[in-house]
């Protein structure tokens, strides 16, 4: 698109840079009423800015932001996100957010760049080249998300992008979102106050292409000052500061690879660490800011491409775009990560029997139940979700029928072979996808969901013939959604037993004392580890009535 000459803003800018400058302006004026407060302080870094974004088809990676049941929205209010935003780099508060030293996963063998070659970089009043339109585009997620959207509800502001400019993009804006905290030292370190909001996010940006994505200096500095260019006045004159700091940034690989990743929030790490221990959080840490693989699942007896997993899945590299991949069109498998996978795969569907999917959309379990030749019923409280459910059934030539129903109301016609109840939760097993997700959310309605998942619990067993069974499974980290909820519900049902995972390339000790299966983002590491899930095989007493 031909560049528009804009009156009043001094120079030639393309729609993309207004968009921005726009967004920048609107965020601006929230962020500038922000108090500090005690949400901060618990927060720490973690609270400068937050987003979120939903996987591509399978796994609870899109649970945030609707209503779950008798839930309500997992959403924190602006005013905190505000806050963050306006005090990310304090000076008198340094280490909030990384501290202490450590090797991280994800930087291993990717050395950050050193500032050879910076000479060629433009200066303050030199050439101006052309925004990148990616980069644009990132700045305006993260300035929507820091407003208090989320990436997907975002994705508007990147609607006029190519798809590769688009993918770019949000990958880039992710990236930056999980590596918040760690960025303030190395930022804090060469900036003498704190720059404009929509400058600090741009400096954000740029220090993540420089250091931990390895991207070569000269263009992520020229078009780091451009895009500041583009923010008007105020914008210009920051330029000359922006290009000095981040050819300063550039050097600084041996201070970023001493810096340990963004910790969990308080609310998430603490149950983490009194279940597991300070070694297994930081590890889970580490997964975190490493990212997602995407992980397909295939249709019995169609290939699906990427290394396969011993669980069943085929792993494909962080960043693959699945409209790359061959076999999409044609059905012959669907996106779900490999923890997700395994819940059906527990169930041991079988042809033939009737299975209820309580929880089903976007259907990634629904089509492996109903792939395995079960008769299927897929109840989601979300009408627009169970569309998904419909599209992704019609792609890979699969049938089930779909309700959409709150599960609780919902009554089978006759008793079921099996229930699969993949409850709404916490979803904090899926931080590695949504980086947001902690600063989005606090607990504050953690009772309500875990009362909701065990009522879910008793309505999906009072489905089931005697001797039937119920695979509840939750994508969270918290142990009140998972281990302690199954032994509530075996307190709660006498004669309710749990069958301790035996499906192929399970570790024995991911099964948990109550016989369930504990999955987290530090599992597998050599492979690139796998969502945070618990899962457990219920079964009724053949006697129950
Ligand atoms: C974790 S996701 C399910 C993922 C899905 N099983 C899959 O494999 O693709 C949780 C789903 O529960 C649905 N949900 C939340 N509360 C519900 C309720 N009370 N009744 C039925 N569905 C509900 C949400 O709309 C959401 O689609």
């Amino acid at each position: 698109m031909a560049p528009k000459r804009l009156a009043g803003f001094g120079s030639e800018i393309d729609r993309d840079s207004l968009a921005l400058v726009i967004a920048v302006a609107h965020g601006l004026g929230a962020i500038t009423s922000a108090k500090l407060g005690r949400q901060i302080q618990r927060f720490g870094i973690f609270a400068a800015l937050f987003g979120f974004s939903e996987g591509a088809l399978g796994g609870c990676g899109n649970v945030f932001g609707r209503r779950v049941g008798h839930g309500g929205f997992f959403r924190l209010g602006l005013e905190r996100f505000n806050l963050g935003m306006g005090s990310v780099l304090d000076k008198h508060g340094k280490g909030s957010g990384a501290q202490g030293a450590g090797k991280r996963r994800s930087d291993q063998g990717k050395p950050a760049r050193s500032g050879a070659g910076m000479g060629a970089v433009t200066g303050a009043g030199g050439d101006k080249p052309r925004p990148d339109r990616s980069r644009a585009g990132a700045l305006r997620l993260l300035d929507a998300v820091a407003t208090g959207q989320t990436l997907d509800e975002a994705a508007g502001v990147i609607e006029r992008l190519a798809p590769a400019e688009k993918a770019r993009a949000r990958r880039l804006a992710l990236e930056t979102l999980r590596r918040v905290g760690r960025l303030e030292p190395v930022l804090d370190k060469h900036l003498a106050r704190r720059p404009r909001p929509e400058i600090l996010m741009l400096l954000r940006l740029a220090t993540v292409e420089l250091l931990a994505l390895g991207e070569a200096p000269h263009g992520v500095v020229n078009a780091a000052v451009a895009l500041a260019r583009g923010m008007g006045q105020k914008g210009q004159a920051a330029a000359g500061m922006v290009n000095a700091v981040l050819r300063k940034v550039a050097d600084e690989g041996a201070l970023w690879a001493s810096l340990t990743p963004q910790e969990m929030p308080d609310w998430l790490r603490e149950p983490v660490v009194a279940a597991w221990g300070e070694e297994v959080a930081q590890a889970i840490e580490a997964a975190h800011e490493a990212g997602a693989s995407l992980d397909l699942t295939a249709k019995p007896g169609r290939e699906a491409p990427g290394e396969a997993l011993p669980t069943g899945s085929h792993r494909l590299p962080v960043g693959t775009q699945v409209s790359a991949l061959a076999g999409y069109e044609a059905g012959d498998w669907w996106v779900q990560d490999a923890a997700a996978a395994l819940a059906a795969v527990i169930l041991d569907p079988r042809p033939g029997e009737r299975i209820a999917d309580l929880c089903a959309a976007p259907g990634g379990k629904t089509m492996q139940l109903a792939a395995a030749g079960a008769e299927v019923t897929a109840i989601d409280i979300s009408e627009h979700r169970l569309a998904r459910v419909a599209e992704n059934l019609a792609r890979c030539g699969l049938s089930a029928t779909l309700v959409a129903s709150d599960a609780l109301e919902w009554q089978a016609e006759a008793p079921l072979d099996a229930v699969l109840l993949d409850a709404p939760c916490s979803a904090t097993g899926t931080i590695r996808r949504h980086p947001d997700l902690p600063l989005i959310r606090d607990d504050t309605e953690i009772p309500e969901i875990v009362a909701l998942q065990a009522e879910l619990i008793d309505h999906a067993l009072e489905q089931l013939k005697p001797g039937g069974r119920l695979v509840y499974a939750t994508c969270s980290l918290l142990p009140a959604e998972g281990e302690e909820q199954i032994r509530a519900a075996l307190a709660r049902h006498p004669g309710l037993t749990v069958e301790p995972p035996t499906v192929p390339g399970i570790a024995p000790e991911w099964i948990t004392p109550e016989g369930g299966l504990r999955l987290r983002p530090d599992l597998w590491p050599e492979r690139g580890g796998m969502d945070g899930f618990y899962i457990a095989r219920l079964r009724l007493a053949a006697d129950a009535t």
